[in-house]
């Protein structure tokens, strides 16, 4: 039998393995105009831009480094306005969810209870065909925050922090957060980092920051909603069918960062940041 130096040190190995060979996924749901590309925009390159062409969807890739192991991402930035098809093959796509809303905007913050019961009874149907007991701990629904953004509009917030808390577990987010992208770089990064430590490790955060931000709230899943509740919410019938696969072009860091520079660029006329 091994001793657990050596286990562990075959755990590391194997971590590093998985962590080079299997991309974590990450998909950024919400309204349109919330700031899913912006949000996109600071975790690839840290700087905040201002405008976006609205139609820009892709999935981008990097690389960071957590807890000394390399991580590579893929993050999906959808487009706010998607048919329940195209939703149902981003949720599936992913190891995490980011839902998110605009917090002087309320429809946007409405949205996000739809999105998160599509979500549910996807995980639901996920659980029940691998045969899961959905009300352990053990389940493999994908971690999803619930995550406000622009609280830089303190005057124009309609969503008070302690509705999106509540909504959260009403909801059985894993977590809750309130962001500006504009404002802040580091929160960013640690709001995707947060949920790769958080599906790594046992569903429970481990980063220090993580635990230490002011406006977190984390909540233990709730079991998934019936297949009833999805119906009453309006995010469309049960998925049906075989897997759809991936079509969206996934571009290096740098081929990104040009083509996200020239969109913006193209839309407006003030200057924007270069990224060299
Ligand atoms: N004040 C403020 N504005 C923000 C913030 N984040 C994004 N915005 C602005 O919100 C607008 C929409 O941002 P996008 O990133 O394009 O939003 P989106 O969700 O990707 O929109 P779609 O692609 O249409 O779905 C842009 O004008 C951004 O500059 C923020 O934290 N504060």
């Amino acid at each position: 039998m091994s001793s657990p130096v050596s286990s562990s040190r075959l755990l590391k190995k194997i971590n590093i393995i998985n962590s080079r060979t299997k991309p974590f996924r990450v998909v950024i749901l919400g309204q349109n105009g919330v700031g899913k590309t912006a949000l996109t925009v600071r975790f690839l390159t840290r700087r905040y831009i201002g405008d976006y062409d609205p139609s820009l969807e892709r999935v981008y890739t990097c690389q960071r480094t957590i807890q000394g192991l390399p991580v590579d991402f893929e993050v999906w930035d959808t487009a706010g306005e998607n048919e329940n098809s195209k939703l149902k093959e981003q949720i599936r796509w992913a190891d995490a969810i980011i839902l998110m809303y605009d917090v002087t905007d309320r429809c946007s913050f409405n949205e996000c209870s739809r999105l998160k019961f599509l979500v549910n009874a996807l995980s639901r149907r996920r659980n029940k065909k691998s045969g899961v007991d959905p009300t352990s701990d053990l389940t493999n629904a994908v971690p999803v925050v619930l995550l406000g953004n622009k609280i830089d509009k303190a005057r124009d917030r309609m969503v008070m922090t302690e509705e999106g808390m509540s909504r959260s577990r009403q909801l059985g987010c894993d977590y809750f957060q309130e962001v500006s992208v504009s404002e802040t770089v580091e929160d960013i990064i640690a709001v995707f980092e947060d949920l790769y430590s958080y599906r790594r490790n046992d569903r429970r955060l481990t980063t220090a920051h993580g635990l230490s931000r002011s406006t977190l709230h984390v909540e233990k899943p709730a079991p998934c909603s019936s297949d009833e509740e999805l119906e009453e919410s309006g995010a469309g019938a049960r998925p049906r069918g075989r897997r759809d696969t991936l079509s969206l072009p996934i571009k290096t860091l740098s081929d990104q960062q040009d083509e996200l520079i020239m969109k913006s660029r193209s839309r407006r006329r003030e200057a924007y940041f270069v990224i060299s």
